[in-house]
């Protein structure tokens, strides 16, 4: 299984089909539009951090139990960032230290248990989609998502700004499985065919030097 990570807006999604139709395998991705309690996290933080949490915590490990069913599959965010986003939205004060206990604690009995749900216990390899914030907010308006836009609510460019700071020591700390970055602001693997190719290439050496590409 490879696992895409990436701050939002990041091309996570869009490399994900990208690169399964290139591979010939399956892309699974975050639930988003049929998300029910992201648009009310959005709307009150406070109120909704914890449940959507343990929203995204079952949907990425029932993916999580699909996607390791076979070589390549694509998974478009790691179990792992969630966690992240958690901890920067327990710092800002929208969840309890006695719910960060309960996820945590969660968490680590899920992540046990995968070896016996899944074929393994983590992916082959991480691809991490690096941007700027510029590019972040660029992409977010592309996007268009309204409950993600900056003049629905003041505080968002903060949160974003924060996210993407927490990347890099995420990034840099990350050692379940074999890694590497993709710069986002300079590939668009979206609309230039070319850098699809390089970035394709990129992800694909790796992929040979760990077996799973022959
Ligand atoms: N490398 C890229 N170059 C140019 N545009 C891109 C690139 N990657 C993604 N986009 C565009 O940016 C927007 C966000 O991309 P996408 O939905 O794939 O991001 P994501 O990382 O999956 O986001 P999220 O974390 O919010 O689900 C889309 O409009 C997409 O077409
Ligand atoms: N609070 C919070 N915790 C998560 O684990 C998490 N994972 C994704 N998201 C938000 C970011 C995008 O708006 C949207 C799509 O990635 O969902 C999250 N938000």
């Amino acid at each position: 299984m490879i696992v895409l990570s990436g701050a939002i807006g990041a091309g996570k999604s869009s490399l994900a089909t990208v690169l399964s139709e290139h591979l010939g395998t399956e892309a699974f991705y975050e639930q988003v539009d049929n998300n029910p309690v992201l648009p009310l996290f959005y709307k009150d933080p406070k109120k909704y951090a914890f449940l959507l949490q343990i929203y995204f915590l079952n949907k990425r490990f029932e993916s999580i139990k699909k996607a390791m069913v076979q070589d390549n599959n694509v998974l478009d965010r790691s179990i792992y960032e969630d966690s992240l986003f958690f901890h920067m939205n327990a710092d800002m004060g929208r969840a309890t230290p006695q719910e960060v206990k309960v996820y945590d604690e969660l968490l680590a009995n899920m992540m046990q248990e995968l070896p016996y749900a899944a074929a393994k216990k983590a992916p082959d390899l991480l691809v991490h989609l690096d941007i700027s914030y510029d590019t972040m907010i660029h992409r977010i308006e592309k996007r268009g998502r309204s409950y993600e836009q900056p003049e629905q609510d003041p505080t968002l460019p903060e949160y974003y700004k924060q996210l993407l700071s927490r990347y890099d020591g995420w990034y840099d700390d990350y050692d379940y499985s074999p890694k590497m970055k993709i710069d986002g602001d300079k590939n668009d693997f979206v609309e230039n065919p070319e850098d699809r190719q390089k970035v394709l290439d990129l992800i694909d050496e790796q992929l040979r030097a760990r077996g799973t590409l022959k």
